[in-house]
């Protein structure tokens, strides 16, 4: 048995003439909760696709769970995908949909893994339920339930939590940790910070290509920012004027301050004590979040792949 649940190296794929996902190297400890971040089509769910099989990378190698790439039938068998899209019954209990799909995957004890399933999830006391009726949290934890009747040994979570609310989410993510207590490797795909903030190990991906990854502390280090907070009034005219200024790479509105980023501390402080000077504003040094390290890697990458005029 490997270290590793994935281990893929240098993986392509083109749609038509869209190079969408771009020599993508990356390694999923057993175990670990490895999240994956990225703006809207930056790639994230064909990597997804190609890493279980279900979808053929153009080049590149690797494997998942200890077979190659290629060899998807032995990769599903032990891979549990949870689509973007909620794909069950509304007019089904939850018994019933997750009964469904130990039918049409043909599995052995069917009854013994449902009940198994329901149980793990937490589920049995709502097993009659119709699914139609439960909140954005609880079909999550039915669709997980659903890839879970096989006991699969990884997880590919694709945005699992979109649209649930706070207090659901934290409930899911409660479960992705104990579940990967018991050695289940999980790979989540997220648009939320909080979320990337709970995963052992994280990657953020733009226009097809990883550009970091590490956890969370490594992911922020390896971009070098300096971030200040401005607090005071008139933030937006302020934020215009600091756009484009030496040393200034972003500014973003967090609450009620500025938070103002660039690779040069030394030059966005002079900047910043110049650009408000005599204002009513006040300026602390702050240390630099997710949030900011993966707007400066979008902004750094929509850079690179502009189109010349
Ligand atoms: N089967 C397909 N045929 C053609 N183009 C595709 C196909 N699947 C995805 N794409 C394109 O590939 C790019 C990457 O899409 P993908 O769904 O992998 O991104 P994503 O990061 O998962 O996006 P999102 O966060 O919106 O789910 C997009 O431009 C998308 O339109």
């Amino acid at each position: 048995m490997t270290e590793y649940a994935i281990d893929v190296h240098g993986l392509n794929k083109h749609f038509g003439d869209k190079h969408v996902v771009k020599d993508l190297s990356l390694r999923v400890r057993r175990g670990e909760i490895f999240g994956f971040l990225g703006p809207n089509g930056s790639g994230k769910t064909t990597s997804i696709r190609m890493m279980c099989g279900l979808l053929t990378p153009d080049s590149g190698s690797g494997q998942c769970l200890g077979h190659d790439l290629s060899d998807s039938d032995a990769i599903k068998r032990k891979v549990g995908y949870m689509t973007q899209k909620f794909s069950y019954w509304d007019d089904l209990t939850i018994r019933e949909n997750l009964d469904f799909v130990a039918r049409m995957y043909q599995m052995p004890r069917r009854r013994e893994a449902v009940d198994r399933t329901l149980e793990g999830l937490g589920l049995t006391s709502r097993a009659k339920q119709l699914t139609g009726a439960l909140s954005g949290g609880w079909k999550q934890r039915l669709a997980l339930a659903a890839c879970m009747l096989h006991e699969p040994q990884l997880l590919l979570l694709d945005e699992p939590t979109a649209g649930v609310d706070p207090s659901a989410r934290r409930d899911f993510w409660e479960e992705l940790h104990r579940l990967a207590a018991q050695g289940i490797s999980v790979l989540v795909s997220t648009h939320y910070m909080d979320e990337a903030e709970r995963c052992h190990k994280l990657a953020y991906i733009a226009y097809g290509r990883l550009l970091a990854q590490g956890t969370a502390d490594e992911v922020i280090a390896s971009q070098s920012l300096a971030t200040w907070a401005v607090a005071g009034t008139r933030l937006a005219e302020l934020s215009q004027l600091l756009h484009g200024q030496p040393g200034v790479a972003q500014t973003v509105v967090f609450g009620g301050a500025l938070h103002v980023s660039g690779p040069d501390g030394a030059l966005l402080e002079a900047t910043l004590r110049r650009i408000t000077a005599g204002q009513p504003v006040t300026l602390t040094q702050v240390a630099t979040g997710l949030e900011d390290v993966f707007i400066y890697l979008m902004n750094q990458s929509a850079d690179n792949y502009a189109v010349p005029a």
